[in-house]
């Protein structure tokens, strides 16, 4: 539906884009004409998802973990080095892990805020500096979760994205001046190897969650990739510092305390 050119001699960073909705938006930008880097930490699958996804067009790959500002700045030398400008990112690297909010540790609470909020901003900064304020344009998608109503069972998480959320809206006000728009895409339950990480009784859970859902459907991962092409293209020009919901309506309906009530 989208012009078979929309991103040609745009240069897109992709941070997670080894596997899942990562590499599903990876994808969609190839397909549709843009230069793509993927990072993540793990090596091997990274270099195997730069290698599939190369069919499409230019794919580059480096691991890197995006708590680690010194990495970062590597990444940004190799898209220098590359391809010399960076018009698109999109902040897709994440996660977290279920839990009760009063077993999760020091460790465990660090490191979802870690990855979700720090690594996000150390890649959304470093990126800004050293492309989009020269350049004076830039476009950063950042994928979250639906919290809106808070994310019982998985509190770290819930703190993280807001976090992300409000980032996202003050970096959309400050960097306005620059041309840089930032949004971000919340997806509601996505078919995804993301969802494999979880064992039951969660994957019991996400069936009930299908059942309630007013579209009686999960979300797909192009349902997500194409909320991530509108907000990197010019259709949504006049859009910056707001979210986009891909949940079929769970961020409005349905039991957020069921996870809770499973785990007592
Ligand atoms: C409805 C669905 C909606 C959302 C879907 C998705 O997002 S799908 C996307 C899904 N995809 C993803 O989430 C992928 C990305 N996620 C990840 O890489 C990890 O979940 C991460 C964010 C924790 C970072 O990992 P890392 O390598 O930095 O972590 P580490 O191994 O070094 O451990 C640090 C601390 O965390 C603790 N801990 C870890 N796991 C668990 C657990 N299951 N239980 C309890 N605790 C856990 C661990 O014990 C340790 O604390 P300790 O013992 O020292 O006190
Ligand atoms: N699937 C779903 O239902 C939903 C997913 N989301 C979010 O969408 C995003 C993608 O999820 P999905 O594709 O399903 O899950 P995946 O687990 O497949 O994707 C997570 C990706 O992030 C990378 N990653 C994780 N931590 C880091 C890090 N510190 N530095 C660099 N890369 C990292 C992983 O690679 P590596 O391990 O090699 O680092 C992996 O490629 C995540 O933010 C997730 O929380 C939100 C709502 C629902």
């Amino acid at each position: 539906m989208y012009a078979p050119n929309l991103f040609q001699d745009k240069v897109a960073l992709v941070t997670g884009g080894r596997s899942g909705i990562g590499y599903g938006i990876a994808e969609a930008l190839l397909k549709l004409g843009a230069k793509v880097i993927i990072c993540a930490r793990k090596a091997a699958p990274l270099a195997e998802a730069a290698a599939a996804l190369s069919e499409h067009g230019t794919c580059v790959q480096r691991p890197c973990d995006i708590r680690k500002s010194e990495e970062v700045e590597a990444l940004a030398d190799l898209i220098e080095s590359e391809f010399g400008r960076l018009d698109i990112l999109v902040n897709n690297a994440g996660g977290q892990f279920p839990s009760l909010a009063r077993h999760i540790s020091d460790n465990g609470w660090n490191a979802v805020i870690n990855t979700n909020v720090n690594g996000t901003f150390y890649v959304s900064r470093i990126m800004a500096n050293r492309f989009f304020v020269p350049q004076k344009s830039g476009n950063i998608i950042n994928i979250v979760v639906n919290h809106l109503r808070g994310f019982p069972g998985m509190a770290h998480t819930g703190a993280a994205r807001a976090a992300v959320e409000n980032l996202t809206k003050t970096l959309a006000q400050e960097w306005a001046v620059y041309n840089i728009r930032l949004n971000c895409v919340a997806p509601g339950t996505i078919i995804s190897s993301g969802l494999d990480t979880y064992a039951e009784p969660v994957k019991a859970l996400l069936d009930k969650m299908k059942e309630e859902n007013l579209m009686q459907r999960h979300g797909t991962i192009e349902d997500v990739a194409n909320a991530v092409l509108f907000l990197a293209s010019p259709l949504s020009a006049y859009t910056s510092g707001t979210t986009l919901y891909v949940d079929g309506m769970d961020h409005l309906h349905g039991d957020r305390m069921r996870m809770v009530n499973m785990f007592r």
